[in-house]
């Protein structure tokens, strides 16, 4: 009987739970973890179920916490919530860090936030950097560095610890990270009042509901019911947080899908559900299963690959949608033939029915360019501005900046590739340079500099013949040039293998200035292109939800459905990627999540899913997609 109001409420809201949804909305007397497969309605059901707790259980809205992954989810769930039951009042929607941040504010403790969170704790970690190396890191190095002591925290263990993890799972670790993170905690505990950042928020949290009584009391008596939305997506530390939370009153519903479990790399631990029933033994499992998004085609070939995945809970998605076409594999002879096939696709529909969906931002590039030359609309839903000001861009432009003019006083430029000049250029040359006449020939000047070498001697005479040239070449024959007649490639190569950077990530970069030089004459032109693009891909965010095509990482293609899914560049290399396959050697639970990863993107297509690859290395997961 306790049912009825609730149901009623659904009712007039046009909402008819399935079999499966309305169990699990029904089950609250004891802890429950409730495993979904994409497109099943666990939105709809974690918000029936709120609906549930407040209409027939008895509960108020204050005693009613929701956590979520993300600000936009709270924003969501809570719209869906009061369109659900206009009559109730919201119950608290929250983040997992704004719940943590009410968590340290409750202690009274002094402590201030790193403001303006990226760009204030990124000038720390330059400065930190420098103050150790006595030279300014590349942005790439800084967001390791950031990526490392984030881990660090949200796995809940000691660099040390850390080190084994990351062999394990194949994440690198930039030259200098432990480091930086170790003069980064002591410089935040010495400041006053200490320094907390968005990844403290939750270790400080959990050390405060650990320790003090009074906090914790008021928190779980003010908690009475806790419900946790993509629980496959919370790291360790924020696991734990929950549990002392629940721990009193064991009234504690997740939702899940471990399938779609895809944010390991910031720290999300999938492995923590399947220990729920241990950390809850009272706990129950159920599953939704009955997909509402896709065609019985594309649900099968979904349920034939996600078993290659080597842990997961055993779950079938059904669906009672028509069968539609078989998803289909496209090899091309190039990246080109790629190109021309989505587009071909992207035409054949209104432009907002297609979404093109890739593992790396940096593929965003070529396919905003040939959109823009096409003149279609295009929202591209992580802006990766990085692009433009990646240190290899800003190596290219400067190489050729100098080809318009080799003077001394363009010194500041060499100063700026000085890292990728290494053996040929070295700081105090920089120094006696500032001191020369700024009109005079900057190689010669180079040359003749005290001291130098023959081969570095050499090389200034290479580089005297070749720049001036570069002015007269086309925008690509010109970095062909700067790539291997200057040795940038060479450098280059070197450089990314000291600092331990993502190898594959810079290439793909420096393939993409490539790719967009080749279509303008000049370098003028070729720079002019670079800002357009830039500026469109920036103004792009203002086609949401307009006729226009949908651009998107698989990671941030999570939640979201379209009925034609372009999945593009699906090579080795980068689905997945070569340190991915290096750690399967060791670890046969590497390739999991690049497994998932591929199976979130393959799952947001209702009606068609077309995959791409080149004809050269085209991803070993397609032996899976049948
Ligand atoms: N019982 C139902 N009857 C009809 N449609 C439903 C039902 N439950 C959910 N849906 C529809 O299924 C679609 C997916 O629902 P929802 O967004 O809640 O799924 P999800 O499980 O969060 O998806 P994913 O995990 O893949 O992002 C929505 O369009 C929703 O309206």
């Amino acid at each position: 009987m306790r049912k009825i109001r609730f149901l009623q409420a659904l009712q007039q809201a046009k909402v008819t739970l399935n079999e499966q949804q309305l169990t699990a909305c029904l089950h609250v007397d004891q802890p429950l973890l409730l495993l979904a497969a994409p497109g099943t309605g666990k939105t709809t059901t974690t918000i029936a179920k709120i609906g549930y707790l407040l209409h027939d259980c008895a509960y108020q809205p204050h005693e009613i916490l929701a956590v979520t992954f993300s600000r936009a989810a709270a924003q969501d769930m809570r719209q869906r919530f009061m369109h659900f039951f206009p009559q109730l009042p919201p119950v608290t929607f929250l983040t997992i860090h704004a719940l943590a941040l009410q968590i340290i504010r409750a202690t009274q403790m002094p402590f201030q936030l790193i403001d303006g969170e990226f760009s204030e704790k990124r000038r720390i970690f330059r400065q930190l950097y420098r103050a150790k190396y006595q030279e300014y890191p590349s942005e790439e190095v800084v967001e390791s560095i950031e990526s490392y002591c984030g881990l660090i925290k949200n796995l809940h263990v000691t660099p040390t610890q850390f080190t084994t993890i990351a062999k394990e799972r194949g994440f690198d670790i930039v030259k200098g990270a432990e480091e930086v993170y170790e003069a980064y905690e002591t410089y935040k505990q010495n400041h006053q009042p200490q320094l907390i950042d968005y990844d403290d928020m939750l270790t400080e949290a959990l050390r405060i509901l650990e320790t003090d009584a009074h906090v914790r009391q008021d928190f779980t008596t003010r908690f009475r019911f806790i419900l946790v939305d993509e629980a496959q997506d919370t790291s360790v530390v924020q696991h734990a947080i929950i549990e002392w939370l629940a721990e009193p009153h064991q009234k504690i519903y997740m939702v899940a899908d471990d399938d779609q479990s895809i944010y390991q790399f910031r720290g999300s631990d999938v492995t923590q559900l399947f220990d729920f029933t241990k950390r809850y033994p009272t706990g129950k499992t159920l599953t939704l299963t009955q997909n509402y998004r896709s065609t019985q085609q594309i649900v099968k070939t979904a349920n034939q690959f996600i078993p290659h995945v080597s842990k997961r809970f055993a779950k079938k998605m059904t669906t009672m949608n028509e069968e539609g076409v078989p998803p289909r594999i496209v090899l091309c002879q190039s990246h080109h033939e790629q190109m021309t096939f989505i587009l071909h696709l992207i035409k054949a529909q209104p432009y907002a029915n297609t979404a093109v969906l890739y593992r790396n931002n940096a593929s965003s590039i070529a396919v905003a360019h040939m959109l823009m030359e096409e003149n279609i609309p295009f929202y591209v839903k992580d802006v990766y501005g990085r692009f433009f000001t990646h240190f290899i861009m800003q190596d290219l432009r400067n190489y050729l900046r100098l080809a318009y003019g080799s003077q001394v006083k363009h010194y500041r430029i060499i100063d700026a590739i000085r890292p990728r000049f290494k053996g040929y250029v070295k700081k105090e040359h920089i120094a006696q340079l500032a001191e020369k006449d700024p009109q005079a020939n900057l190689w010669e000047t180079l040359r003749t500099l005290p001291q130098m070498q023959p081969y570095q001697i050499r090389f200034f005479e290479k580089c005297e013949k070749i720049f001036p040239t570069l002015q007269d070449k086309t925008p690509s024959d010109a970095i062909q040039a700067v790539l291997y007649e200057l040795d940038y490639y060479k450098q280059l190569e070197k450089y990314i293998n000291f600092m331990k950077m993502n190898e594959e990530a810079c290439l793909r970069i420096l393939s993409t200035i490539q790719l967009i030089a080749q279509s303008a004459k000049t370098l003028v032109a070729f720079f002019t292109r670079l800002d357009e693009l830039e500026q469109q891909i920036r103004q792009s965010k203002q086609q949401y939800g307009q006729e226009a095509v949908t651009l998107s990482t698989f990671h941030s293609s999570k939640g979201l459905e379209f009925d034609q899914v372009l999945l593009i560049d699906v090579q080795e290399g980068q689905v997945p990627t070569f340190h991915e396959v290096k750690a399967f050697e060791d670890n046969k639970a590497a390739l999991d999540e690049p497994l998932r990863l591929f199976y979130v993107a393959m799952t947001r297509a209702k009606t068609q899913l077309h995959i791409f690859a080149t004809k050269r290395q085209p991803s070993s997961f397609l032996a899976y997609v049948k």
